[in-house]
């Protein structure tokens, strides 16, 4: 494989998901938990906290204390920025009004059934809806980060291809989004999917911040990350243990990348992530009385 062109002139961004480790979990975590282990995570000293969503509380029923969290949150000693997932315009015009809110996460779907499925509207519904999200962020100075999810194929018998996603990464650009995560939401991707994906979609949009959000089980977990980092991909989502995924998906959900194996992966390849392992060994600890 000629990893040339896929040299990454994007720095090492990691993106803790708190979020989506909580997101599916039926018992109701209480807020000032939550908010605990966020301050937690804020410590160590990712680029990113994926902290949580303003989206329906009748879809997502675990995140409806986003706003209450929020407060919660001490921000003064940590070089972390915050990114709210939103899902339709109001929630976006939520999101925006916090100056704590650095990003913006919006899951599009390649897939009209998961798309639908997600935020009850179709893939043409949701791009309108993208465009009026990516000129509220211009406007109030946040950054949209759009999550191609089914990224790596989807178990819904849509149709599905490589050219796909890339029609829609094109959509994306010519609106002026530049930060694009794809994920796996179902856990189909594979190292040369991976490589072949990003790869190609990295070389035609170099301006492009690509990112994986990938899902998996241990045994196959550093083989992905291989894959991606050796293709460029310098953005990492991952959570605390490998907890989460999405809940709107199906059923037998593969977890979400364990973020442990990230920062294995990288002190093994002899890459400095100048995170506080001290508070992220605070906050495996803590998590035990988040994820029961
Ligand atoms: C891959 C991932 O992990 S992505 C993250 C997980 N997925 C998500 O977070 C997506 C969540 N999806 C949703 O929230 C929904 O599908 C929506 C809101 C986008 C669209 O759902 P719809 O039913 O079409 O919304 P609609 O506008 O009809 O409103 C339905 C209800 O939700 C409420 N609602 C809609 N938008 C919001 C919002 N942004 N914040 C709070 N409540 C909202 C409405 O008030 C209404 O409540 P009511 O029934 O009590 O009157």
């Amino acid at each position: 494989m000629n990893y040339e062109h896929s040299m990454s002139t994007h720095p090492l961004k990691l993106i803790e998901c708190p979020r989506d480790a909580m997101q599916g979990i039926h018992e109701f975590i209480p807020t000032d938990l939550k908010a605990e282990y966020i301050n937690k995570l804020l410590q160590v000293g990712f680029d990113t906290i994926d902290f949580g969503s303003f989206v329906s509380p009748k879809a997502i029923p675990q995140m409806s204390d986003t706003r209450e969290v929020l407060k919660r949150l001490d921000l003064s000693s940590s070089k972390s920025k915050l990114l709210a997932i939103i899902a339709n315009l109001r929630g976006a015009e939520e999101a925006v009004a916090f100056n704590e809110i650095s990003y913006l996460g919006f899951p599009f779907s390649v897939s009209e059934t998961f798309q639908q499925r997600n935020t009850n509207s179709s893939i043409t519904e949701s791009f309108d809806t993208v465009q009026k999200i990516q000129s509220l962020c211009v406007k109030n100075n946040k950054q949209l980060v759009i999550y191609i999810s089914m990224g790596f194929g989807n178990p819904y018998g849509d149709e599905w291809s490589a050219e796909i996603v890339s029609k829609w990464v094109n959509e994306m650009n010519k609106i002026g989004v530049n930060i694009i995560s794809l994920s796996d939401t179902i856990g189909v991707s594979n190292p040369e999917n991976i490589i072949y994906i990003y790869s190609n979609l990295s070389k035609d949009h170099p301006a492009i911040e690509f990112g994986v959000h990938l899902h998996s089980t241990p045994s196959t977990r550093v083989e992905k990350i291989d894959a991606a980092w050796k293709a460029g991909c310098r953005r990492f989502d991952s959570a605390l243990k490998g907890f989460g995924g999405c809940p709107m998906a199906k059923d037998d959900l593969t977890g979400n990348i364990a973020t442990e194996g990230i920062l294995s992966y990288l002190e093994q390849n002899n890459i400095n992530t100048g995170l506080n392992m001290r508070a992220w060994e605070e906050a495996m600890i803590l998590s035990s009385r988040v994820f029961l």
